[in-house]
């Protein structure tokens, strides 16, 4: 077992068996979030989540949701159902909405990545240039490279989210569609805020240069749409070496009783109420790739 992070709020466990990957040897982290657990209470009241989930616009979906389930064929989410438009294209004309649902992904963002920081040190070793694919507003990669100052940061998100002023001057800010073209950096990291239980996945190119970050972005799609987006992170990324490094909830199977497995059903009932495809995965469905590196961290 390799120890990632050890420290009065960290407790790291063993390697998960069955887990194989090509090259590189797998590491598996778990690490227990309690100061962050143990404060959430408190900072509950700050977290903008609550204020996004009870809108009419984020409710409304859930009045449709048994349609959803009991239909087969029906492609078109709840939100959709409900609000005439996916959340990406109601946020680009409501700018209010979009500004609370950033709020609230950027209210987790400020949980997970101190986390990632502390129990994944190793993750951005090497790393100079990063970009945040979906990256909102800034604020996983304000953090990023305050904590990495070697780091030259782009955030890229769509053009409506990377309008707002930035936050730092320090990090480019750029506009576009993922699916489209990503820009080039070293490397890239995915992540689509939510809550723990977590995972940070680390494509592993090379062990010493990161190019690609991606944080919880890729749960709001289907796998095909998931490989269209991580092709598109393999062009940005240098050919010889790099990285994208994607964190992502997990869900656990075969764990009754688990106190926080209903956190992940009841992000993937979210998933389901507000995106087209998108759904949480399992360790298993996020094990297909040959080559990772991967930390999982969880309460
Ligand atoms: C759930 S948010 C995650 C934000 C951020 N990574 C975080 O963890 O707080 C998903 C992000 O994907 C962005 N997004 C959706 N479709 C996109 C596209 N086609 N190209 C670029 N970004 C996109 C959204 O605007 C949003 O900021």
């Amino acid at each position: 077992m390799r120890t990632v992070a050890s420290s009065s709020h960290y407790e790291v466990h063993g390697p998960l068996p069955n887990i194989q990957t090509g090259t590189h040897q797998p590491t598996h982290c778990r690490l227990l979030i309690d100061a962050i657990v143990s404060s959430f209470d408190k900072r509950w009241r700050k977290i903008h989540g609550p204020l996004l989930e009870s809108k009419p616009t984020w409710l409304a979906p859930w009045h449709s949701f048994s349609t959803r389930v009991l239909e087969t064929g029906n492609d078109i989410s709840p939100f959709e159902a409900a609000n005439g438009k996916d959340p990406w294209s109601y946020f680009e004309t409501n700018p209010g909405h979009s500004q609370l649902f950033n709020d609230a992904m950027a209210c987790d963002t400020r949980l997970t990545v101190p986390a990632i920081i502390k129990g994944c040190l190793e993750v951005f070793d090497g790393v100079e240039s990063l970009v945040d694919v979906g990256g909102g507003t800034e604020t996983a990669l304000s953090l990023l490279v305050k904590a990495f100052p070697r780091i030259r940061g782009i955030n890229f998100d769509l053009p409506h989210v990377v309008a707002v002023p930035p936050k730092s001057g320090s990090i480019e800010n750029v506009g576009g569609d993922m699916f489209m073209s990503i820009p080039n950096a070293d490397a890239a990291f995915i992540m689509f805020s939510t809550f723990f239980p977590f995972i940070i996945w680390s494509y592993m190119i090379n062990p010493y240069s990161i190019h690609c970050k991606l944080q919880w972005v890729l749960h709001d799609w289907d796998d095909e749409e998931c490989i269209k987006i991580l092709k598109k992170c393999r062009e940005a990324i240098p050919e010889d070496k790099g990285k994208v490094i994607i964190v992502e909830a997990v869900l656990e199977e075969d764990k009754e009783g688990n106190e926080l497995g209903f956190v992940g059903l009841m992000l993937d009932m979210a998933m389901m109420a507000h995106t087209d495809k998108g759904k949480e995965r399992t360790l298993k469905e996020w094990s297909y790739s040959s080559t990772i590196w991967f930390y999982t961290i969880q309460r």
